[in-house]
Formats: C-alpha cells, structure tokens, sequence
C-alpha cells in the first residue's frame, strides 16, 4: 500500500547509462507538472567534490564526511535545471566522461548511497516527482506508484552517447564509447550496494528501435491510466 502523497504519485524510472531516462523524465515532468529529479546528477555531485577535496573512491570515512556538509540542489532554469552543489553550479563540470566514471566508483560506497538516499527520500515524500535512477523503484521508492525500467542495447546506447559526445566535441570514438557503456553497465549491475536491476513491478521499455516520442507516449499514458485519467489518444 502506498503512503498517502499530498502533491501527486512517485514515478521511477531507472534503467542503465544512455537508455534515455534524462531525456524522458524531463519531457514527461514537463507533461505531468512533476519535479524531475535527476539523482544521477546527485551522485555526479558527490564524485566532483570528491575530487575536488583529493578524497580517495574507497575512502568512506571521507566520503561520510563529505556528504554531511554536502547539499545538492536543483534549480529550474527556462527549460533546463540546473544542478548546485553547496550553492555552486556545477551543472557543466559533472557531465564530463572522468565524472561520469568516478562517480561509477564512488556510488558503489554505501556511506554515499545512504546519504544520498536520505535526500532522495526527502526530496520525493510529498509525491508529484519523477525520480531517475538505478535503484528509484527497488531501493528510494519501492512503493512508488509507477515504475519504469528503461532500457536498449549496449550498441544502441554507446551510439546515442557517441553522438552526444561528438556534438560536444569529444573525440571518442564510436567504439570506445561503447566500451564505456558496457563498463558502466558491469559496475552498476555488480555492486554490492543497490545495484542496478528492474524492480518486479516495473513496466520494462526496449527503446533500441523507439523514438524518444514513442517512448513518452508509453510512459504518459501509463502514468495517466494510474491516475485515472484514462490514455491521452
Ligand atoms: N529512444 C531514443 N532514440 C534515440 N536517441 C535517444 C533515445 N533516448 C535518448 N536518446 C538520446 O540518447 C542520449 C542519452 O540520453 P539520456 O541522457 O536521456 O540517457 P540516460 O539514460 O539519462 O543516460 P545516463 O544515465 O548516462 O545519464 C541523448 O543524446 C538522447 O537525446
Ligand atoms: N540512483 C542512482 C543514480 C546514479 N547512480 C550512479 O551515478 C552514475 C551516473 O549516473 P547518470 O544517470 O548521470 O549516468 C551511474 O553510472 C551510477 O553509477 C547510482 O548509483 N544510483
């Protein structure tokens, strides 16, 4: 049975690195009038600052340390949010591939994930989010109305983010990037800590031969059935 929300239902969507979760949880908020709260960019937050203070991935003492007068916030921004980090913005620093890969490492400390769980929870008691993760509907919200686990092929992902990436500028090549994928797949999959795996109750969506919009469509119209507003047509 889920807790009574004042502001709307809990949606998670989680699913591995390139699968689209950003890309969907920021149109389907937009569609709902729901927060969107990226908890990837949290974790990114956490390895940036890690960084920064020259504390070591398996250091967990330091990491606990660092989470305690850490506070990570996300501040709309036209169409975007921008993410901040003890006030400062960090939105651009923590998308880099290096970031990307620390925090692999650092999110497989449980000091780090009991902290950040904790804001996690905080930020999406009163209902009306959608939370993007690895663990939203196994771990943070088990008992989240709707739950996605979005997901397509490595080579599918490897190529949105190689594209990504080159419109960025970023010499990478296609099948590095895949590589990367894959690596970022093995780490979050074997974790000892809230590894990434599909919640039971989750709807799963293959978007290797979807579009975004074809995606959202299945995403909104589930999340409306639950609402009771019936399919959007
Ligand atoms: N169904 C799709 N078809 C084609 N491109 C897509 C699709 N979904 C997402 N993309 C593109 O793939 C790239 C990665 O998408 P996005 O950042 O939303 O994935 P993600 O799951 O949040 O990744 P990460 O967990 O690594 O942050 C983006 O450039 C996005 O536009
Ligand atoms: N709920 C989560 C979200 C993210 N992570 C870890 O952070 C890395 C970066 O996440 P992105 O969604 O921004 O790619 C990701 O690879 C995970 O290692 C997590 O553990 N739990």
């Amino acid at each position: 049975m889920s807790a009574v929300r004042t502001n709307g239902v809990i949606v998670a969507i989680d699913g591995p690195s390139g699968a689209g979760k950003s890309s969907l949880t920021k149109l389907l908020a937009q569609r709902l009038g729901y927060i969107h709260i990226d908890t990837g960019a949290m974790f990114r937050a956490v390895a940036l600052m890690s960084k920064r203070a020259g504390i070591a991935s398996d250091d967990d003492a330091g990491l606990a340390e660092l989470c305690r007068g850490l506070e990570v916030n996300f501040v709309r921004d036209g169409d975007s949010c921008r993410v901040l980090a003890n006030g400062e913005d960090v939105s651009r620093e923590i998308r880099t591939e290096e970031i990307g890969l620390l925090t692999s490492a650092i999110s497989a400390r449980k000091p780090v994930r009991e902290a950040l769980l904790t804001m996690q929870r905080a930020m999406g008691a009163k209902g009306g989010v959608i939370l993007e993760g690895r663990d939203i509907g196994t771990v943070v919200f088990p008992d989240a109305e709707v739950k996605f686990f979005l997901s397509a092929s490595a080579e599918e992902r490897g190529r949105r983010r190689y594209l990504e990436l080159a419109a960025r500028g970023d010499q990478a090549t296609l099948e590095e990037t895949i590589a990367k994928v894959i690596q970022r797949d093995q780490q979050d999959e074997g974790r000892e800590h809230a590894p990434l795996r599909q919640a039971e109750d989750a709807l799963a969506i293959d978007s290797t031969t979807l579009s975004i919009d074809e995606v959202l469509a299945v995403m909104e119209n589930t999340v409306r059935k639950r609402l009771g507003q019936g399919d959007k047509g």
